[in-house]
C-alpha cells in the first residue's frame, strides 16, 4: 500500500503542481508558508510538500466518515488534517468532579450526548449513529422526560400542562410547514408559524411558564429561538429525524467517551500505525492547523501553521460554519460570491452545559428540572440530574444548560461569576432546602473555541433549498462535508455521518473514474439517507426566493425521505391535521407531514 506521506516531493514537483494549479505562489501568505521559502530562482518553494490524491480536512464525523468512504472504495492515498489531538470533533469528553467509587473524574460530554431518533420499531429505519453505538457498545440511557419538575422564583410550580399546549400548536404548525413546502409558499419564521396555530406565549395565563416550555422544546434543541429559525425547514428536520427515525433519545454515559464509536470506525480503515492504532497511522495528521486553502480546477493546496503544506487532487473541508464565519482560514481565490453569501446566510447555535458537583443531592430522583424565570426567558431554563439510576447514582451532579444569547453571555464570564448567578435560581427552586454550594464547576466555551466556534448550526428565515444547496456545492476541487451540509439532519450527528458518505463516495468515484455513489442504504427508492449522487455538485449563482417542489431531489441533498412516517405517524393519519402531499413523485413513499404526537414529542432534547 502507498502511503501519501512517504510521497513527500520537492520544491520543483511542487512548482509543477503550484503552476498546473493555477495558484499564484506569490500570493501565499509569507508567514503561512515557514520552511517554504520561496528558491533563488523565484520559481518555487525550498520546503516539502506531502502529495496525496485527497486531503480530508478535519477529523470529525464528517471527515472521518469520508475517509471511510474512501477506503471502502479502494482509495487508500488519502491525509486527514485535525487541529486537535485526537479524532471526534464536536463529539468530545472531558474529565470533571470525582467519582468517589473510583478516585478518578468522571468522563461527561461536553459536545453531542443524546444518540437521538434511534429508529426502534414501527419499521422505522435506525439511525446510523444508533447503529454504531451499538456496534461499539456505547453505554447509553434513555432519557426519561416524564420524569420532569416545574419552579419558578418561588419554588415548585406545576406548570406542565403547557407542554401539551405547545405540542399540539407545534403539531398543527408542522402540518402547515409541509402545505408551505408542497405548494412552495414563501417560508416565515417559526415565531410566526406559532403565532398563526394559536400559541402566543405572551397570551397565556402564566407568559414565563409558556415561555419556559417554549425554550426547553424548541431553543433547547435548536439551540436558537423561533424567531431566528425557518418554519419549514425547522419543521424538516425535527421530521427527518423524529418521525423518520423515531422518538427515543439515548443519552450517553460512557466513560470511554461517546466519541469511541467514532474512533472504533477509524480503527478499521486507519490502522497502518507502528502499533496498529488509528492515531499512528501516517495518514492522519493531528495537532495540525489548516491556515490556508488555495484551490483551482486542478488541485489544492493546504497550508498549515506549522508550515507544513499538502498538495492534494481533491480536498474535502469539514470544518463547522462557525470556524468558516470567523475568518481563520485565508481561501486562494476568495470564494465566488454564491458561496460567500451561502457561508454567511446560515447560523451557528451555541448550546452550553454547566456542569455542577454537590456535597449531596438535594433534588431527589427526578431527571428534569424546568425552571420558568420571572424576567429573563432562558435563565438557566433546564436542569438536569446525573445522579439517577442508571446514570452516575450517588455522584450530587446536576447540569444547567444555556443557549444562544445566554451561552454568549456565561462563556465570557468566570466559573465563580456563574455560579453566583445559578445557585441563586437553584436556591429559588428549594426554598425549603439548605442548598450547599458546588464543589466543582466547569463548562465549555463552545463560541470561543477555535476549532467551532459555536456548538451546531441553524436555518434561518428567508434562505432557500437553493441557499443551502450552495454551502455544501463544491468550488472546484474543494468539497465541503459536515452537519451544516445536511438539508436534512442540520445540527445532527447523523447529518455530518450521512454528508461525509456522500462526499467520500463522489471523490472516490472521481478519483477511481467509477462512481458508485447510490447512497443506497436499504435498497428503497428515497430510503433513509439516499443522498448519494455523482460528479460535482450543483450550485445556484443566481437564488430564487422560493424553492418548488421538483427541486427537493437527490441533487440538492434533500433525502426524499421527509414525508415518510415508517408507521409512527399512523395514529397522526387518521386525525385531520395530517395531509397528504400534493403532486409527490409516485416512486417515492411520501405521505404527507404528519403531525407529531402530543404524548411522543417530550422525548425531545439535544445534548
Ligand atoms: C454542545 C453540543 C451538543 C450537541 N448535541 C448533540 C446531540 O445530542 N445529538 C446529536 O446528534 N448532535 C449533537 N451535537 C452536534 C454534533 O456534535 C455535530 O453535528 C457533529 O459532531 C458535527 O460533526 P462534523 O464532522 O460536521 O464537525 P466537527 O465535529 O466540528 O469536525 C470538524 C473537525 O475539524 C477540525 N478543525 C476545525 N478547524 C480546523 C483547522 N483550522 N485546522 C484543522 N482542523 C480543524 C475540528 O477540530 C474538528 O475535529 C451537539 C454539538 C454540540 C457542540
Amino acid at each position: 500500500m502507498r502511503f501519501s506521506t512517504s510521497a513527500a516531493v520537492q520544491a520543483g514537483s511542487l512548482l509543477a503542481s503550484t503552476l498546473q494549479l493555477g495558484v499564484n505562489a506569490a500570493a501565499l501568505p509569507a508567514g503561512k508558508l515557514a520552511g517554504y521559502q520561496r528558491s533563488e530562482s523565484g520559481r518555487g518553494y525550498g520546503g516539502q510538500c506531502k502529495q496525496t490524491k485527497v486531503v480530508i480536512l478535519g477529523a470529525g464525523i464528517a471527515g472521518i466518515t469520508a475517509a471511510q468512504a474512501l477506503a471502502n472504495q479502494s482509495i487508500s492515498d488519502f491525509l486527514i488534517v485535525e487541529y486537535q489531538d485526537d479524532i471526534g470533533g464536536r463529539v468530545i469528553n472531558k474529565p470533571f468532579g470525582l467519582n468517589a467509587a473510583t478516585g478518578e473524574p468522571f468522563q461527561v460530554e461536553h459536545g453531542a450526548n443524546w444518540a437521538q431518533g434511534l429508529g426502534i420499531g414501527n419499521g422505522a429505519p435506525e439511525n446510523p449513529i444508533w447503529t454504531f453505538e451499538k456496534k461499539h457498545n456505547i453505554s447509553t440511557r434513555p432519557s426519561n422526560f416524564e420524569l420532569i419538575m416545574s419552579y419558578n422564583e418561588t419554588g415548585e410550580v406545576d406548570f406542565l400542562s403547557e407542554i401539551d399546549a405547545y405540542e399540539e400548536a407545534f403539531a398543527e404548525m408542522l402540518v402547515e410547514a409541509g402545505e408551505l413546502l408542497t405548494n412552495n409558499i414563501q417560508d416565515r419564521t417559526v415565531r410566526e408559524g406559532f403565532s398563526l396555530v394559536g400559541w402566543k406565549p405572551e397570551l397565556r395565563e402564566h407568559p414565563q411558564a409558556a415561555e419556559a416550555v417554549e425554550w426547553w422544546l424548541w431553543d433547547g434543541e435548536q439551540a436558537t429561538t423561533p424567531d431566528e429559525s425557518a418554519l419549514i425547514f425547522g419543521a424538516a428536520v425535527s421530521n427527518f429525524t423524529f418521525l423518520q427515525f423515531s422518538e427515543e433519545n439515548n443519552f450517553v454515559i460512557d466513560q470511554r467517551g461517546h466519541n469511541t464509536w467514532i474512533k472504533g470506525e477509524a480503527s478499521e480503515f486507519l490502522n497502518q500505525g507502528t502499533d496498529g492504532t488509528y492515531k499512528n497511522d501516517p495518514r492522519l495528521l493531528l495537532n495540525t492547523i489548516v491556515s490556508n486553502v488555495s484551490y483551482s480546477d486542478d488541485g489544492v493546496i493546504v497550508l498549515a501553521e506549522d508550515g507544513s503544506c499538502i498538495s492534494a487532487d481533491y480536498a474535502i473541508l469539514t470544518f463547522s460554519i462557525g470556524v468558516l464565519q470567523h475568518e481563520v482560514i485565508t481561501f486562494e481565490p476568495e470564494f465566488p460570491s454564491w458561496k460567500k453569501t451561502s457561508v454567511e446566510s446560515f447560523q451557528m447555535g451555541t448550546y452550553t452545559k454547566i456542569f455542577m458537583q454537590f456535597p449531596t443531592n438535594f433534588w431527589g430522583t427526578n431527571e428534569f428540572f424546568l425552571y420558568a424565570d420571572p424576567i429573563q426567558r432562558g435563565w438557566y431554563p433546564i436542569f438536569q440530574s446525573l445522579d439517577a439510576e442508571g446514570f452516575f447514582p450517588g455522584s450530587s451532579i446536576l447540569f444547567v444548560t444555556v443557549v444562544q444569547r445566554e451561552s454568549y453571555r456565561v462563556e465570557r464570564m468566570t466559573n465563580e461569576q456563574t455560579q453566583e448567578e445559578v445557585m441563586k435560581v437553584v436556591r429559588a427552586m428549594f426554598p425549603n432546602v439548605d442548598v450547599p454550594d458546588p464543589l466543582y464547576i466547569d463548562y465549555p466555551r463552545w463560541t470561543n473555541t477555535p476549532w467551532a466556534y459555536g456548538s451546531y448550526s441553524n436555518w434561518p428565515p428567508a434562505t432557500t433549498l437553493e441557499q443551502h444547496q450552495n454551502l455544501r456545492a463544491n468550488v472546484q476541487r474543494l468539497w465541503f462535508a459536515g452537519e451544516h451540509t445536511s438539508s436534512s439532519y442540520f445540527g445532527y450527528m447523523q447529518g455530518a455521518w450521512f454528508e461525509g458518505r456522500d462526499v467520500g463516495s463522489r471523490i472516490a468515484g472521481l478519483v477511481g473514474g467509477t462512481c458508485t455513489n447510490d447512497g443506497d442504504e436499504d435498497g428503497l427508492v428515497g430510503g433513509a439517507g439516499d443522498v448519494g449522487a455523482c460528479g460535482e455538485m450543483v450550485h445556484y449563482v443566481v437564488l430564487h426566493g422560493t424553492t418548488t417542489l421538483d427541486e427537493y431531489n437527490i441533487e440538492n441533498g434533500w433525502d426524499g425521505t421527509s414525508f415518510q412516517t415508517n408507521g409512527l405517524g399512523k395514529e397522526e393519519e387518521e386525525e385531520p391535521l395530517a395531509r397528504r402531499g400534493e403532486g409527490m413523485e409516485k416512486k417515492r413513499p411520501q405521505v404527507g407531514w404528519a403531525a407529531r404526537n402530543p404524548r411522543r414529542a417530550k422525548a425531545k432534547a439535544k445534548a
